[in-house]
């Protein structure tokens, strides 16, 4: 039987292993619903991102919003990688699993002064800007502070990442990033104002991408504007092409970083940029089949127009399907000789929209184990409380060892902070 993803996980004597590590064994020791990562799968992601950099100035700044355990960050931090964060939050994660605050890119559309000062005083590597007015603020901010803050402007690009439309990020249409055509005019302006240092450029157009196509047509446009920005007297240091680089989570064929990096640096150089420093903010691509969901069929409910298996984790442990209709697929942890049945696998939340898959054929019983494969990436990070469900436990699988890198949340500690009103 083949798996899609990850080669971390296969089938050895009928029984679903992750890493060398039987994940029935694991659901017993720990419970359901749990997350199950390889730190070694995600080492073996990163390689060819580091293998296609090595020998030029670089940094790999890890997305992430895609997973933020502190243990995944630790992993990552060792390996020498920087961090891009969207929120006051995810520094304070990155500074407390010992990553660098000198290697962190700050990205998104909506960062508080508060959370300038913080990444200020921490010392981000740069602010990737998102608007003209953020500007006027960072500026203020880092003023206030006797500080110069050192920006990259994210342009918009305006180029379809070819993915779903929730996930694209570089069209004009979409929230994120400078206008092209407004961008010169903002490197200006950020160039005069007092607390401000142009430092990079950046640009991420979208997530899931299969294609290397849009990523050489945003490069392209992304060179033109430095061009433009140089000449007209401001210099760029470095050039940040985000992340987006898609996984296989059924047939997609994405390349591979090494691959498309290739293609972007060859370009680089052949455009007369090759000097400069090169970041890339991949999330999704170095974790997304590094981690597999867990959990137990509570029930077998047949219907007449469909047949239900009910587990025990939802969506609001895992929201992709639910957010995107996203296909994961889905592998009994211990393979039975029985005719598979046809299920859509469901969980306990009471709503409609509570499915983790559709339409699989299963050979599984009451009290076996699934496995949802491909949920590394954006699967725990955006789990939620949603019918006071406490999210999953994670276990970091680590030389050979398993290790619980997160606790089963309690409901005691989901109403911790919730006060009564007082009794008359
Ligand atoms: C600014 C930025 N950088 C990097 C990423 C990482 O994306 P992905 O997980 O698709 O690599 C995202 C999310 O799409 C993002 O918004
Ligand atoms: N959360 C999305 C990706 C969004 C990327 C965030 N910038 C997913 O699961 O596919």
């Amino acid at each position: 039987m083949t798996l899609p993803g990850s080669p971390f996980v296969a089938y050895r004597d009928a029984a679903l292993h992750l890493d060398g590590v039987p994940l029935d064994a694991l659901a017993d020791r720990f419970g359901t619903p749990l997350y199950v990562y390889s730190q070694a799968a995600m080492l073996a992601a990163l390689a060819p991102y580091q293998r296609a950099l090595a020998g030029r100035k670089h940094l790999v700044c890890y997305a992430m919003k895609a997973n933020s355990n502190l243990a995944v960050l630790q992993t990552f931090a060792q390996a020498g990688c920087g961090f891009d964060i969207v929120s006051g939050g995810e520094l304070e994660r990155v500074l407390a699993a010992g990553g660098d605050a000198g290697k962190v890119v700050f990205s998104g559309v909506g960062k508080t002064r508060g959370e300038m000062r913080r990444a200020l005083a921490a010392g981000v590597r740069c602010f990737n800007v998102e608007s003209e007015a953020e500007l006027e603020v960072l500026s203020e901010v880092a003023v206030s502070l006797g500080r110069r803050a050192p920006v990259s402007l994210r342009v918009n690009p305006d180029v379809d990442a070819k993915t779903h439309p929730y996930i694209s990020t570089g069209l004009k249409g979409n929230k994120f990033g400078i206008a092209h055509d407004r961008a010169v005019a903002a490197y200006r302006r950020a160039a005069a104002l007092p607390g401000l240092e142009v430092v990079g450029i950046d640009c991420h157009i979208g997530s899931q991408i299969t294609q290397t196509s849009p990523y050489l047509d945003a490069l392209e446009r992304v060179l033109d504007l430095v061009e433009e920005v140089e000449a007209a007297g401001v210099p760029i240091h470095h050039l940040d092409l985000g992340g987006g680089l898609g996984i296989r989570y059924t047939d997609e064929e994405p390349p591979g970083a090494d691959a498309m990096i290739a293609q972007l640096l060859a370009r680089i150089e052949a455009r007369g940029h090759g000097h400069r420093e090169v970041i890339f903010e991949p999330g999704r691509s170095l974790v997304g089949n590094a981690g597999v969901l867990v959990t137990e069929v509570l029930y077998l409910k047949p219907g007449a127009q469909r047949n239900f298996c009910i587990v025990d984790a939802a969506m609001n442990d895992l929201m992709r399907p639910a957010m995107y209709e996203a296909y994961m697929a889905t592998a009994a942890c211990r393979l039975r000789d029985e005719a598979p049945v046809r299920y859509d696998v469901v969980g306990p939340v009471c709503e409609s929209g509570d499915w983790l898959a559709r339409d699989r054929d299963l050979a599984v019983r009451q009290g076996d184990r699934l496995a949802i494969l491909s949920a590394g990436a954006y699967g725990m990070s955006m789990a939620s409380n949603y019918n006071t469900r406490g999210r999953p436990a994670e276990v970091m699988i680590a030389d050979g060892q398993a290790h619980l890198i997160r606790e089963r949340e309690t409901p005691a500690e989901l109403f911790r902070g919730e006060r009564l009103l007082p009794t008359p």
